[in-house]
């Protein structure tokens, strides 16, 4: 342990009331946002670099985190997305081949404020029996002081909650650009160096994807252009893509009302579709399904999906707190995953439409990769239309 003269104080409060006393191990300050849990024991870099966390506090169920650094290949953004990092404990040395830097330094870097020594017990058992809570940390000297608890209370009951909120225009890219995973290797920015034509055109709805999302397109030889989440329709058939895919993203799903009508203008040709999580639930809006807030969400590495045509289990990545609910589907749209943890939709298809989704994610590679064949049936859409 630290010295605890070095060690500078963080106060973690939710709206409940419950407090938690910890230390500050990233940035001094105050951050707030929707406070959840994440049980997955490997990725934190990737967790907290995934845009869809954005405006969301997020602790991790395992214990010691930090343990493997931060690298430069594996984020799934250019910045930390997560409004704050809550963990028990943060190893006094991080060791991989690829580490760059420390957890610490790389919050610090960002100005991204993480909490450590914290019961996460205690804390994801109040987040799962109550359901998850608007929080806030307060760390270094805004951590002291009489009043600090009283100000930590203040702050977590000042978020408004993510129910309404619409953070996809926010996080999206400003500016259409091209991607293939050659220049991302060499780190040459977006412009296709070699002028090759990849075999398929895929326009990304860039809600907040994640560059896996990118990178397994890419791996399948498709040349991406990645366009602003308010980018009409007109605009993206006029690029006459072979694919659209939805990305991933933030918030609510039901106030993106750019995005439903885009995705409805879309359905009324033929180009194959596929919606990763936030695009899942904003294809089904489309299509005229509601979207439901769940009590916790699912956010973690392993949970058991059925493909409810083959019956075949899969373990997945999920990271959402918003769902489908599957008695609105239409009839011309079908439910084809389901979770086995709550019974939740977990992938719907249109029967009239190549388009398909999915609400948890295909590109993420924990371990298992069993969703990943996702994009395989995308590809295989593609080829089919041509
Ligand atoms: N990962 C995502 O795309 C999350 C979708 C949406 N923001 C939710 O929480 O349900």
């Amino acid at each position: 342990m630290n010295s605890p003269a070095l060690n500078r104080p963080a106060i973690l409060a939710l709206e409940d009331g419950s407090i938690f006393h910890g230390t500050a191990i990233g940035a001094d300050g105050r951050t707030s946002g929707e406070v959840v849990f994440n049980t997955a024991m490997t990725g934190y870099q990737e967790i907290l670099t995934d845009l869809s966390y954005t405006r969301q506090i997020v602790t991790l169920t395992y214990p010691h985190i930090g343990n493997t650094g931060i690298n430069a290949e594996d984020v799934e953004s250019d910045g930390i997305a997560a409004a704050g990092l809550v963990i028990r404990d943060l190893p006094l040395i991080a060791s991989n081949f690829r580490s760059e830097q420390s957890l610490s330094d790389y919050l610090k870097s960002r100005n991204v404020l993480g909490i450590a020594d914290i019961d996460t017990r205690r804390l994801t058992r109040i987040l799962r029996d109550k359901g998850a809570q608007n929080g806030a940390i307060l760390a270094g000297s805004e951590a002291e002081g009489d009043d600090a608890v009283e100000r930590a209370l203040a702050a977590a009951r000042e978020f408004p909650g993510l129910k309404g909120m619409d953070l996809a225009k926010e996080v999206s890219c400003r500016q259409a650009y091209e991607w293939s995973e050659a220049e991302w290797v060499l780190g040459q920015g977006n412009v296709d160096a070699t002028g090759s034509e990849r075999p398929f055109h895929v326009v990304v709805y860039d809600y907040g994807v994640k560059y896996n999302i990118l990178r397994m397109l890419a791996s399948r030889g498709c040349r991406l252009s990645v366009v602003p989440a308010q980018t009409p329709a007109a605009e993206v058939l006029a690029k006459n893509p072979d694919g659209i895919l939805l990305a991933n993203g933030p918030g609510d799903p039901k106030p993106c009302d750019y995005a439903i009508q885009a995705i409805r203008e879309i359905l009324e040709t033929e180009v194959p579709v596929f919606g990763i999580c936030l695009g899942h639930q904003l294809l089904a809006l489309a299509a005229g399904a509601k979207t439901v807030k769940m009590n916790h969400g699912h956010h973690g590495a392993n949970h058991p999906v059925q493909d409810l045509d083959s019956g075949r289990v899969m373990i997945t990545s999920q990271n959402h707190g918003f769902a489908v609910d599957e008695a609105s589907l239409p009839s011309n749209v079908r439910a084809i995953h389901r979770s086995l943890f709550d019974g939740t939709l977990q992938g719907i298809e249109l029967t009239d439409r190549a388009a398909f989704s999915f609400q948890g994610h295909p590109e993420a590679s924990p371990g298992p990769r069993d969703v990943s064949p996702l994009f395989d049936r995308f590809v295989e859409m593609m080829k089919a239309r041509r």
